[in-house]
């Protein structure tokens, strides 16, 4: 069987080498004609998966996609053709929710406020949103969850309006792209929305870029009106509206969901879905490839506040690594894709074991962390 991957996907070798032949290609490039031969192919979310991409092929029986995004996969192609399509779902919605936690602990130190002051709208309630959630709501942020089509689907939780959303103090995107149907998501915020937005606002968009009409933000940001950004996604991208960095906070180049871990899950989801298409037993673990974290004990003595959860979080992660890389690498040639693929290695914090009071273990566990109990704090 011949298995074609792209090159960025962790741990294919490891995977996948028991199926057949495996062929390693850019996710980018790729073409009709490298791909005529391919049994098997597993892409990430740069490569668009179509009857353009795959009109010369007449063997395809798999494809998959080691990521949470499916908006560059043509499904009902697929579909007609008879292969196989499998995602990564939740592959890695820790990674994001990290991200966004990050994110919010650096504004607040820079504008000086407490994230338990603050109202939070979710927009989008699936996993990545949810994780999202849980952490907020562990740290007392009043969360509203915005998402209509589950809330129409049964779904139980409270959701809030859209009216809620465009007057919460923080909007967090965390919607699929989607162009048609009932709940459109392709510039959900355009001019006329962004315009409802006050700079006393933080928006961050850890989605896809189409989310937000870019060239309506560069506008509004151009007359000083746009709420505090923090974008990981742009339109266009690799190509994307460089005169908006300026404006933009927190900027980073689609990395939000980029831990070992996350990518590692994704491989991995992508490997049991083969095992199973092709009717073999799962033998390999994600975890017997993923190597041990730089960091991974730490002793807190105190209550935990904000400083020191911020000091917590950054141990692992810290958005400002990779927003201070990005403003630096995006004025050379495909600088946005190099930092992509050349990303330094980033673990979720569940690699990190917490040994604190008893009193904050049920915190710690909320924001994912390994947390081990000490004695209390007299
Ligand atoms: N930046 C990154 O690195 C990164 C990482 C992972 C995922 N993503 C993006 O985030 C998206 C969401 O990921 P997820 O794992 O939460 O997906 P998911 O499918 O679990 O959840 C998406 C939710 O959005 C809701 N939704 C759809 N249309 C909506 C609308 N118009 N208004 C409100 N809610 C709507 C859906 O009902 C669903 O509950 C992915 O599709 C992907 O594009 C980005
Ligand atoms: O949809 C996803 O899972 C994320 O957007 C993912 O992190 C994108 O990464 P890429 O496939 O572009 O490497």
């Amino acid at each position: 069987m011949k298995i074609y991957i792209d090159e960025n996907i962790p741990y294919a070798k490891q995977f996948f080498s028991d199926f057949g032949e495996l062929h390693f290609f850019s996710g980018r490039t790729v073409t009709a004609e490298q791909l005529i031969d391919a049994d098997i192919l597993l892409v990430r979310s740069i490569t668009n998966v179509d009857e353009k991409l795959l009109h010369l092929n007449k063997c395809l029986k798999f494809v998959g996609t080691a990521t949470i995004g499916t908006d560059h996969i043509d499904q009902q192609y697929l579909q007609q053709r008879d292969i196989t399509f499998n995602s990564a779902p939740g592959c890695n919605k820790i990674s994001v929710a990290e991200y966004i936690l990050s994110s919010l602990l650096v504004l607040a130190e820079k504008m000086q406020f407490q994230l338990v002051d603050k109202t939070v709208a979710i927009v989008g309630a699936g996993n990545t949103g949810s994780a999202v959630y849980e952490r907020l709501n562990a740290l007392g942020l009043n969360c509203k969850l915005y998402d209509p089509p589950l809330q129409l689907a049964g779904d139980n939780r409270a959701f809030c309006s859209f009216d809620e959303v465009i007057n919460a103090d923080i909007i967090s995107l965390h919607v699929p792209k989607v162009s048609v149907g009932d709940y459109p998501t392709v510039h959900m915020f355009d001019a006329n929305v962004l315009k409802q937005l006050n700079h006393k606002q933080i928006l961050l968009n850890a989605s896809r870029g189409e989310v937000i009409d870019n060239q309506a933000l560069l506008k509004m940001a151009k007359a000083g009106l746009q709420p505090t950004l923090v974008l990981d996604v742009w339109e266009h991208e690799p190509t994307i509206e460089k005169a908006l960095l300026p404006f933009v906070e927190i900027a980073t180049p689609h990395i939000a969901g980029y831990s070992l871990d996350g990518k590692a899950r994704g491989t991995e989801m992508l490997y049991h879905a083969l095992c199973q298409k092709v009717g073999v037993n799962i033998t390999h673990k994600a975890q017997d490839f993923v190597v041990k974290p730089a960091i991974s004990d730490v002793t807190i003595e105190e209550i935990i506040t904000q400083p020191i959860l911020k000091k917590l979080i950054h141990l692992i992660f810290d958005v400002r690594r990779d927003d201070a890389l990005f403003r630096q690498m995006i004025d050379q040639d495909d600088g946005f894709d190099i930092m992509r693929k050349t990303y330094s290695e980033r673990r979720e914090m569940s690699t990190l074991s917490v040994n604190a009071p008893a009193s904050q273990t049920q915190l710690l566990q909320a924001l994912g962390f390994k947390a081990e109990c000490k004695r209390e704090i007299k």
